[in-house]
């Protein structure tokens, strides 16, 4: 059987230690190094996860310089590994050098046995760890969340997810640019829970959803009566998101008069509501949303240089459902599950010609048209399963409509046929390929090409 234990490495040029350190360690399978060359090797051959190193090795045996060397070379090669560092009698300052360099930890020389094997398995332990978090940052979570309430599977969406959760620490405004009904709305969310002011407030606003006469009050808020003596304040949305997030959405739809105040807020920090005197300081982060395109609204004249470049200090794209490859199955399985629990319980599935048909739909209204079509076939649904029938996708409308070129059009009719076929067999891949007269693996790349499932 083989040897399991974890691997671990000594770099000790002292045989009689060597000797003693060899019966200490049972649950380790060891190597034992008495130079640098011999400790690269082994490194290299074997890759153990905690080395031991000697500080005073040959030929610099009553120094530190080949070991400060050895740390160094360990960790170029493998950076993962945890290195305790033995120092010397008094040699304190080097072992705390030698931790600034990289090294895990040190102890002391003469070696207590006890208390090295203590260091030895906490290392193993924080090295253990330290794996499984980078395995875990690597995969997609199971149920398919990421950012709280997001769901992809999709690198693509994985990626814009990772970018919002890292900008979310740094005080940076995020524009963020996407077709309606992407997930800006919910990735903003998102970014003000991941970021330090998730305890205050976050506000959201529509521009577009406004009329443009009342936008001012809205954001800016207003003052009544106060001549009069008798003041009644409204506050406006910014000041609402006072020690939180502000959240504009369809942010080119802000008329110019509009950008210049706005503009000004973000330079100063302060408002003036509208019929008010007195400025207010308010302290709020800034994220946007718009799908429309504000480098050429900038070069129209109708959205301004200088308050873009406030607003999208990072700018994030956000990617078309169509673009997310096993995206829409995987949320059309999460709203089936959401809208059955509510409306109609016995559903419990999709039927196979609902899965192609999801897969082929080119999404036009993103997120939020799945949401809605699938919220619409739960309630039709006539027994367990939705059906393609259920979602009322227009068959012909299906693949995108017309095909601007010949090979669109093969594609459109490959996909067709391919959909059809996989319907009709239940989902067979081996029924599938027959019935188009094609081999398996002719179909699989085929499904892999066109980003389709089987
Ligand atoms: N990845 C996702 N996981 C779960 N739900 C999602 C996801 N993306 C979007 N949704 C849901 O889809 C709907 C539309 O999303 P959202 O409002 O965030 O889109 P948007 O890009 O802001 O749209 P618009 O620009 O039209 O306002 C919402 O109900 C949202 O909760």
């Amino acid at each position: 059987m083989s040897d399991t234990r974890p691997k671990l490495l000594i770099v000790e040029d002292d045989p009689g230690l060597q000797r003693q350190l060899r019966w200490a360690y049972e649950d380790y399978r060891l190597f034992i190094a008495g130079d640098r060359e011999e400790a690269i090797e082994m490194l290299r051959a074997e890759a153990p996860d905690v080395v031991t190193l000697d500080l005073g090795l040959p030929p610099d045996r009553d120094g530190t310089s080949e070991g400060f060397a050895t740390l160094a070379e360990i960790l170029r090669i493998k950076p993962d590994t945890k290195v305790i560092v033995a120092s010397g009698h008094g040699a304190r300052e080097s072992a705390l050098d030698a931790i600034a360099g990289g090294a895990y930890d040190f102890y002391q020389k003469p070696v207590d046995i006890d208390e090295l094997g203590l260091i030895v398995r906490r290392a193993f332990h924080v090295h253990a760890l330290e794996r499984e978090n980078a395995r875990l940052a690597e995969t997609a979570p199971e149920d398919g969340r990421v950012l709280g309430r997001l769901i992809t599977s999709a690198p693509e969406m994985m990626k814009v997810a990772r970018t919002v959760e890292r900008v979310a620490s740094a005080n940076v405004s995020v524009l963020l640019l996407g077709a309606s009904g992407t997930g800006k709305a919910l990735l903003a969310q998102g970014l003000h829970d991941a970021s330090p002011r998730r305890d205050g407030p976050f506000v959201a606003i529509n521009c577009a959803a406004i009329p443009e006469n009342l936008l001012e009050s809205e954001l800016f808020g207003y003052e009544e009566g106060a001549v009069a003596g008798a003041a009644r304040t409204t506050p406006g949305k910014i000041e609402q998101a006072q020690g939180g997030t502000l959240f504009l959405d369809e942010v080119g739809e802000i008329p110019l008069a509009l950008q210049v105040k706005l503009l000004r807020f973000l330079q100063d920090r302060t408002i003036e509501r509208v019929g008010g005197s007195e400025p207010v300081a308010v302290d709020t982060r800034m994220v946007c949303a718009t799908h429309q395109d504000l480098d050429a609204m900038i070069v129209g004249g109708s959205f301004r240089e200088d308050l873009y470049y406030r607003l999208a200090e990072i700018v994030v794209r956000v990617p078309a459902l169509k673009d997310r490859p096993g995206d829409p199955a995987l949320l059309a399985r999460h709203f089936l599950t959401r809208f059955a629990r509510d409306m109609n319980p016995q559903v419990k599935g999709f039927a196979p010609d609902a899965l192609a048909a999801l897969d082929a739909w080119a999404w036009p209204g993103n997120v939020r048209e799945l949401e809605n079509r699938m919220k619409r076939a739960v309630i039709m649904a006539d027994g367990k399963l939705v059906t393609a029938a259920d979602l009322d996708l227009d068959e012909d409308r299906i693949d995108g409509g017309e095909a601007v070129n010949l090979k669109a059009a093969r594609e459109m009719a490959d996909r067709r046929a391919i959909r059809r076929a996989i319907a009709r067999t239940d989902g067979n891949i081996s029924g599938a390929a027959k019935m188009l007269g094609i081999s398996r693996p002719t179909l699989y790349d085929l499904l892999k090409q066109y980003q389709m499932q089987g």
